[in-house]
Formats: structure tokens, C-alpha cells, sequence
């Protein structure tokens, strides 16, 4: 099947985006196999992804709905970044004139907002703090949790945003264990679906660094649901305020969240080229 693509990214987290609108797609379970979505997702042999957006019909109220692929073929339900460029790519297709959407993915709806320089704000939802809804597993809710590793021990804050998000506190990203320990941390058996682990350098109470491990795609140069994990956890903690500055190796993120409500991220989406290439769908 030859499809139709746009490669975006949001401060370098990069995504292969497919209408599924205009190319209606298989509905049978994933829209493709797992190693085609894998070979897709190859800066060698395929596109090249960190994530695979696929835009579809709205199943209920919602403006649309979009399917969320990491690099690894697992389907998701959360995805910062890309919900920013969805927005752009819905708009820059003619799929809408809207500059306020709402979309549903597997984790619930979403309104996205396109301001007129670009930026596009997103409402993330309201932060989770119950293991089971992060999910993971733990003996009740508390503000930060030891992960013991082998001889390693590590304390994390979690947190769920329609994807799981544990956050360590580092002296410097620079110099932080990201290679080491992220993928240990990630597969760590107190997360039955994984986790996205963020390393966090607190700068002052309005600003942090931050670098990502994300489940199914590795480090990231930007993880807008892991900026947001970082900024709530920071909050509840006692580190941080309201509003925060989120520097990335990709860019600068601005995370808002008053104890209430759904905790609003803004940043630019950016339209890299436009293809064509076959899939395998069986
Ligand atoms: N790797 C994430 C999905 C993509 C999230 C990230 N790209 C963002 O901008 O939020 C997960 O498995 O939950």
C-alpha cells in the first residue's frame, strides 16, 4: 500500500504523520505490523521516527482521533510533542479551519490550541498520582519511590498522564547516568507497561533542564509528557512554581499547572518534508 506522510518534529522529537482520513486505513488491531512500524521508524532502512502519528475519524464528540507508534511498534497513548504537531498537520491539510481542537486518543480527550505565532498550547490532563493509574506497582501513593536494581537503588517521583513517567532529580543532565540508567529504569518490574524515565536538573523554581529515556524510542531530544511529568513532580516536591521553563537538548518548553486542572504545555511544531512510501498492512 503506497501512503502519503509528513515528517514533523516537536524541538527534534520527530514523527512520521499519516492521514488515515483521506487514506483510509486497516482497522484490525495495529494499522500495521509491529516490524513494519519498526522498519518505518529506522533512520536506516525507513523513515526514520520516534514516534508514528496516524490521524483518524473522531469514534465519539472529538474533532479527531490519533494513534500514537513508538519506534519500538508499541502503541501508546500520550504524546506531548506530538499532539503539537498534530495540531499543525490537521490545520496545514485542510482538515480543519479550527484553531481550537479537540482530539481523542486511547487515554481520553484532548483541546489543543494554535496561538498565531506557531506555538500551539495543549491541556495534558490532569496529572495522576494513584500507583495503578501511572500504572505501577507500589504500596500506596507517596511523593517519591526507591527502585532498587541490582546493587542500584534510585529515588523517583511517578506520575501518569495517560503515559507512566517516573523523574529522578539530577546535579547536572550533562553528567547524568541517561545511557545506564534509563534503560534499566524503564523495564523496571515495578512498571507493568514501562515508563518514560525523565532526569531533571532543577535551576531555580521557575526553570529546569531536563533530558528523557523514553519507553519504545530511547533518548529523545524533547519529551513534552515528560516535561510536564518533571514540572509536577518538581511542584510536588516543593522545587518548583506554577509556571516553568523547560529546557531539552532540542528546546524550551513552557509547562503550566496550578494544582488543578489539566497542566498546559506550549511550544512550536515544525513541518519538515512531505513523502510517499509503501507499507506492508498484513
Ligand atoms: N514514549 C512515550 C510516547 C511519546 C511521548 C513523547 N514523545 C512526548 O512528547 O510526550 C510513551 O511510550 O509513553
Amino acid at each position: 500500500m503506497n501512503l502519503r506522510f509528513t515528517k514533523m518534529h516537536g524541538l527534534g522529537n520527530d514523527f512520521m504523520v499519516i492521514d488515515g482520513i483521506n487514506q483510509p486505513l486497516p482497522e484490525n488491531g495495529l494499522p500495521f505490523p509491529a516490524d513494519e512500524i519498526r522498519r518505518l521508524g529506522s533512520r536506516h532502512f525507513g523513515v526514520g521516527f520516534d514516534q508514528m502519528l496516524i490521524v483518524q475519524p473522531a469514534q465519539g464528540e472529538a474533532d479527531f482521533r490519533y494513534r500514537i507508534l513508538n519506534a519500538d511498534g508499541s502503541e501508546v497513548s500520550q504524546c506531548g510533542n506530538g499532539a503539537r504537531c498534530f495540531a499543525r498537520f490537521v490545520r496545514e491539510q485542510g482538515l480543519t479551519q479550527k484553531q481550537d481542537i479537540v482530539v481523542e486518543t486511547a487515554a481520553g480527550q484532548m483541546t489543543l490550541s494554535v496561538t498565531d505565532d506557531e506555538q500551539v498550547t495543549v491541556d495534558m490532563g490532569a496529572p495522576r498520582w494513584a500507583p495503578d493509574a501511572i500504572p505501577m506497582t507500589a504500596k500506596g501513593e507517596a511523593d517519591s519511590y526507591f527502585l532498587v536494581s541490582g546493587t542500584q537503588a534510585w529515588e523517583v517521583g511517578a506520575v501518569g498522564l495517560g503515559n507512566p513517567h517516573c523523574t529522578l532529580l539530577v546535579e547536572n543532565v550533562d553528567t547524568a547516568p541517561v545511557e545506564s540508567a534509563g534503560p534499566l529504569l524503564e523495564c523496571h518490574e515495578q512498571f507493568p507497561e514501562r515508563v518514560n524515565v525523565g532526569f531533571m536538573q532543577v535551576v531555580s523554581r521557575e526553570e529546569i533542564r531536563l533530558r528523557v529515556y523514553e519507553r519504545g524510542a530511547g533518548e529523545t531530544l524533547a519529551c513534552g509528557s515528560g516535561a510536564c511529568a518533571a514540572v509536577v513532580i518538581g511542584q510536588r516536591r516543593g522545587w518548583l512554581d506554577n509556571a516553568v521553563t523547560v529546557h531539552l537538548p532540542g528546546g524550551s518548553l513552557h509547562i503550566e499547572y496550578h494544582g488543578e486542572g489539566g497542566i498546559r504545555m506550549t511550544g512550536p511544531a515544525s513541518h519538515v518534508y512531505d513523502g510517499s512510501i509503501d507499507i506492508k498492512t498484513d
